[in-house]
């Protein structure tokens, strides 16, 4: 399986906090990978270098590479309004705008110039369908989307990231603000998007991880302790740190 993101020797710093040690990880396309490890030891940071998100916070420094096919994204010319639409996200809070379903989804494919109501009409079912939700919501185009159940919001976000045709998606903790219920219709959708796209996910639950993804990479501390095919790292860690980790010990 080819690798479509190559992080190569990644640090970053917040002013002086090193929040991110000499990350290597290469991510395969067409397959989950889950980061986890415990609060505040970087999987966010790490998620939000992927695209780029980081580069709004004030008085960061970004040192090493972070190639998507092969470019590196840091180089200077990097359109990041390309590049967000290669690499989508949905967040960790389901966050509608305050508008109608069908103008949540139209939305980035109009700010990419995209006019003509047919093609709009067309890209919203599709991408409703591909977050298993259109059945839910097909009779209600027009109805504003805060009127949608918190599950429902966040498969509606999936939506909104997928109709602009990203590559990537990127899950901040997606499901964590969900019952149970909506949390197993966002990882079984997970699960079918990955023949589409590549997935990855930040999640604290490793149960989660354990369940969906096929890669996972345990972060502690800024430090990537131990990265490889999630069933392995469940049941033969090679570290002693993600041993207590997974085993919970710790965290
Ligand atoms: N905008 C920021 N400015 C300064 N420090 C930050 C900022 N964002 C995160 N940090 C710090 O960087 C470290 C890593 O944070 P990060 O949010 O990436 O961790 P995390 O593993 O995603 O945590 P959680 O699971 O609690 O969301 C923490 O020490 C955090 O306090």
């Amino acid at each position: 399986m080819s690798s479509i993101i190559e992080v190569k020797d990644l640090n970053l710093w917040y002013g002086a906090h090193h929040a991110l040690h000499s990350v290597n990880i290469d991510i395969p396309e067409h397959e989950i990978t889950a980061l986890i490890g415990p609060s505040g030891c970087g999987k966010s940071t790490f998620l939000k270098t992927l695209d780029r998100m980081n580069d709004l916070v004030q008085g960061v420094k970004i040192k090493g590479t972070v190639a998507y096919r092969g470019q590196d994204i840091y180089a200077p010319g990097v359109d990041v309004t390309w590049l967000r639409k290669q690499i989508g996200m949905v967040f960790q809070k389901p966050n509608p705008f305050p508008m109608s379903i069908y103008d949540n989804v139209a939305y980035g494919p109009r700010t990419h110039g995209i006019r003509s109501r047919a093609k709009l009409d067309e890209i919203v079912e599709n991408s409703l369908r591909s977050a298993a939700i259109w059945d839910e919501v097909k009779d209600r185009l027009k109805k504003s989307a805060l009127g949608l159940s918190g599950g429902q919001q966040q498969r509606l976000c999936i939506a909104r990231a997928l109709a602009v045709e990203p590559e990537i998606l990127l899950m901040d903790e997606s499901t964590s603000a969900l019952d149970p219920i909506s949390t197993s219709k966002i990882e079984d959708l997970a699960v079918e998007l990955k023949s589409k796209y590549t997935v990855i996910m930040v999640t604290h639950n490793m149960q989660q991880a354990a369940r969906v993804s096929d890669n996972t990479a345990f972060f502690l501390l800024g430090d990537l302790v131990e990265y490889g095919k999630t069933e392995v790292l469940f049941s033969t860690p090679t570290d002693k740190r993600t041993e207590d980790y997974i085993t919970g010990r710790f965290g």
